[in-house]
């Protein structure tokens, strides 16, 4: 059974390994890039967290882009501008993903993003601080998306205190045990962090009812078995398993793995998705490119296109 499958349906983790070294990754100044629209100044209305951007979203009929990057790939100065970029280019909500050392959910692409984001020296500090200086500095809420390990190693109460600080809105924890959700639910809950939740195609009728009751946020449906990875097309079981899980809520939908078009996207929108996650198809421009000034240009044409789709 694909591991994304198992984490979602909560398999057993592994011991916590201390991989973080302390080293500040060099700050190399990025020349500024053209991005899609003029950066307001620090926007002063404050963000809105997840539920409440969906809310806004479905009164204007609107369907959530939500893209994820590797906080850290090829480097934080980096994800700073991409976030800039990504934000300014229409994105509703932004997933950022933690590095980590054993990604068991994840494909070769963001595997290499994660790996080379920690030899660059990445950690758990650094992205917070990075955090604190660009979030104010942007109008989609961020929802930080980390393996389980890193909050344990941490404490869940500290952990969820940090983000907090650092103006995170939700958190997305894709190998947590179910058993392990409440301690997580009731400390995400008391820092006004959105814990959501993830169901997949395999996940049994009832689990899938308590995963959608319990989810914050949004309800984040796995689109197919596998790792995260862009694929050439979007199963159309996604169809009925939307309509399904929509029977059991109004609480919104987003759907990930494997998006990497404008036609993924449009269809998806069709099939009354609330939201799409696009993952690896960002992280390969960014983390692949010949220079950072190369990868947020491409990242800023894709999320264009892929954003234009849903207009
Ligand atoms: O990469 P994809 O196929 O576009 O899927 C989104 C995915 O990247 C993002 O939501 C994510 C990154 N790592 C994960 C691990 C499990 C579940 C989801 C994820």
């Amino acid at each position: 059974m694909a591991i994304a499958l198992k984490s979602a349906s909560f398999f057993q983790l592994k011991k916590p390994e201390i991989n973080f070294q302390v080293r500040v990754p060099s700050r190399k100044p990025i020349i500024s890039v053209r991005r899609c629209a003029p950066m307001a100044a620090i926007s002063t209305a404050p963000t809105v967290g997840l539920s409440e951007t969906f809310t806004r979203l479905k009164k204007d009929g609107k369907v959530a882009f939500i893209p994820y990057i590797t906080a850290g790939d090829p480097d934080l100065s980096t994800t700073v501008e991409a976030l800039k970029v990504l934000d300014s280019c229409g994105s509703d909500i932004i997933e950022l993903g933690v590095p980590y050392s054993d990604p068991l959910a994840d494909g070769p692409v963001i595997q290499a993003a994660a790996t080379r984001s920690l030899a660059k020296g990445t950690n758990f500090d650094s992205i917070i601080s990075m955090l604190k200086d660009v979030v104010p500095q942007l109008s989609s809420p961020i929802a930080l998306f980390t393996y389980y390990n890193p909050i344990l190693k941490r404490g869940t109460e500290r952990f969820m205190s940090t983000v907090r600080d650092a103006g995170v809105h939700g958190l997305v924890v894709p190998d947590v045990p179910w058993e392990e959700t409440v301690t997580l639910r009731t400390e995400a809950k008391k820092n006004g962090i959105e814990l959501v939740l993830l169901t997949t195609p395999t996940t049994p009728t009832n689990r899938m009812k308590a995963i959608v009751e319990a989810s914050e946020g949004f309800v984040y449906l796995v689109s197919s078995v596998g790792v995260t990875g862009a694929r050439a097309s979007v199963s159309d079981k996604v169809q009925s398993l939307l309509k399904e899980i929509k029977e059991e809520t109004t609480k919104p939908i987003a759907v990930g793995f494997g998006i990497s078009k404008a036609e993924h996207v449009k269809q998806l929108a069709g099939w009354g998705a609330d939201g799409v996650i696009v993952g690896s198809a960002m992280v390969k421009l960014l983390g692949e490119a010949k220079s950072p000034e190369d990868g947020l240009k491409e990242l800023e044409n894709f999320t264009k296109s892929l954003k234009s789709a849903l207009d």
